[in-house]
Parts: C-alpha cells; structure tokens; sequence
C-alpha cells in the first residue's frame, strides 16, 4: 500500500467495452484510494515531450528582461511567465523556488466573453523570440484536454453518470498548460523552501509529465510523505479539490509538494483540467444520499478558481490584476 498504481488506459482507445470498464473500475479505486496513480498507454509521443523539454530548457535560459515580456503578474488573463517566488503553494512556507510559464485556453481579444471581461479569459501570450513555440504549445494544449476528456469519460463510467457529462462541461474550458522549472536548489538554501510547497490541486485532474530529476511527494493516508518517482513514458495523474467536491470526496485531493533535487535542474508539465467557467460544481447524482449529505455548499468553476489563486498568488491579494 505504499506505491502509487499505475494503469494502462490504452483499452480506452479501442471499442471493446469491457475494457473501457476495466480501467474505469482500476481508476475508481486509485482515485477512491490515493487519489492519485500513472498512466501508460497514453497517446502522447516520446518525440513530443522531447520537443516541449527543448523549447522549456531554451524559455527558460532566457535573460530575465527576455522573460518578463510576458510577466504573469501584469496578465489580466493569468498568462504568461512566472518568476521565482511568484507563488507561493503553501502559506505557511516560504515561495516557491520555482519559475513557470502557463498557457490557457485561447481567445482572441474579440471574443464576446474577453470584450465582457469576464475572469481568466483572453489571449494566449507565447515567447515570440522562440520559434515554432506557439503552433508546439497550441497543439499540445488541444492533446492535453482530449486526453484528459478520454480519462473522465472513464470517471463517469466509474460514477454512473452520462459518459459525456464531462465533456460538455469542458467546451471552451479554464483548463491550464503549465512548464514548469526548478533551479538547482543549493547546500545553502533553507530547508523548509521547496520546489512546490504543499497543496492540493484546485480542478478536476491534473495530468503531469515530470522528467528524470525526481523530487515529487504524495502524502499517504498515514499523512507520511511518499516519493512519486519519474517513470518513463507515464504521466501522473492526479484528483483536484473541484472533483473532491463533486464526488463528495469519494475521489481524494491528496496534498503532494516537491522537494527541488540537490544541483540539478528539474523540469516538469502539469496540465490542470478545468471545465467552463461558468459550470455548477455541486454533489453529484449517485455520491450522496440520506447517510451522506453532500459535504460543500455548491459554487461555480470560476468562483472556485479565484478564490484558490487569492490564497497562494501574493499578487492577486494585494489586489492588483483585478479582473485576472
Ligand atoms: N488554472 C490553473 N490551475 N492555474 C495554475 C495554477 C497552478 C497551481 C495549482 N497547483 C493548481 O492546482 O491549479
Ligand atoms: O512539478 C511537479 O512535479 C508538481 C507540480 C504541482 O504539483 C503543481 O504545479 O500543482
Ligand atoms: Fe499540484
């Protein structure tokens, strides 16, 4: 019980509907258990995670000045790069010591949703000075959710509810692709800044591609940090706090950190899956009854999103970036 399952979900790529309920039931217990596992048998090629981990090590060797182009801090759409200590995962900890770049669902600056203001929604921004970035990024996004929407058609199947009940909810959706680089951490940093402090995730899943470095941890039901170990050609998949409301916690959102390794750079890729903004997030049919009232008053994706992203970016709490 103290390692992570991994599951492969290539039966989901075929019609055989035994098979799709296999891994359903294979998912079902992960996420009842850890709330996290790996997957194998996804879709995503080694030549395209060696693509993204060129054009990642070549962003972020960017001087500074470079980067800040396209400061997340100064995006009314949360885009863009991210320095060091601009996030701060857990409160009671030090920021982060680490850099991002975050890429969201693209509109254009015309889009009636844009033009109305609404949270979160706008133009991708991409570092222009790197060529081939945007068509790479752009289309991996695309891949990131349609495999996201294949693992939650699993989830459905698994709650008994429409298979297609998630994918209506993520037309359009919040959801985010992240790069993510941690610096060496040196002999002399405190022990207690880490990489990532630890959190919960704040969508539905999160699917992340971690390289060789290692440094992930999961807290099992003990509350003992357990290492999650890079294994080649899986992504880790993991349940955030909006699936923990609407399952009613039958699915867990399990905190997780990363300890950044002594002296060498680590680069890891969560995508965080995250429905339209405007989708209800309430108990779903089937996870409550008499003796198991739903435990969250009902919100909204995009209510939920703010209000998570007040708490770890310093930012956002001074007020600045009002309107996201
Ligand atoms: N829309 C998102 N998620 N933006 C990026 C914030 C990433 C932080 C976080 N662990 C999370 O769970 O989102
Ligand atoms: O970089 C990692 O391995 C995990 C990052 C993470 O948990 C997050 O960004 O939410
Ligand atoms: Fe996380």
């Amino acid at each position: 019980m103290n390692s992570l399952p991994v599951i492969d979900i290539s039966p989901l790529y075929n019609a055989d509907e035994a098979g799709h309920l296999a891994v359903a039931e294979a998912i079902d217990r992960a996420c009842r258990e850890w709330g996290f596992f790996y997957i194998k048998g996804h879709p995503i090629s080694a030549e395209r995670i060696a693509a993204l981990t060129d054009h990642a090590q070549r962003f972020f060797a960017l001087p500074a000045e470079e980067k800040l182009k396209i400061d997340i801090t100064k995006s009314r759409h949360h885009r863009g790069y991210g320095a060091v200590a601009t996030e701060q995962l857990d409160p009671s900890q030090p920021c982060d010591l680490k850099e991002t770049f975050d890429m969201g669902f693209h509109m254009p600056a015309d889009h009636p949703e844009v033009l109305a203001e609404k949270p979160l929604r706008g133009p991708n921004r991409h570092p222009l000075q790197i060529e081939g970035w945007t068509e790479l990024m752009e289309g991996h996004y695309r891949d990131m959710q349609d495999l996201a929407c294949t693992l939650l058609r699993a989830i459905a199947l698994a709650l008994g509810i429409e298979r297609d009940f998630f994918d209506k909810r993520f037309v359009e959706p919040i959801s985010v692709f992240r790069m993510i680089h941690y610096p060496p951490r040196q002999t002399a940093t405190s022990a207690d800044q880490q990489g990532a402090g630890a959190h919960t995730d704040y969508g539905c899943v999160t699917l992340l591609y971690q390289d060789q470095a290692g440094g992930l941890q999961v807290q099992n039901v003990k509350g003992e940090w357990i290492d999650a170990p890079p294994i080649e050609g899986t992504y880790v998949v993991n349940i955030g706090d909006m699936m923990a409301r609407w399952s009613n916690d039958r699915y867990k959102s399990t905190p997780h950190r990363v300890i950044s390794p002594l002296g060498v750079d680590r680069y890891s890729m969560p995508f965080f899956a995250e429905p339209h903004p405007d989708t209800e997030i309430s108990c779903l049919p089937g996870c409550y009854s008499d003796d198991n009232p739903p435990k969250y008053p009902s919100t909204t994706c995009s209510r939920y999103m703010l209000s998570r992203f007040a708490e770890t970016y310093a930012y956002r709490r001074q007020g600045e970036a009002e309107s996201a």
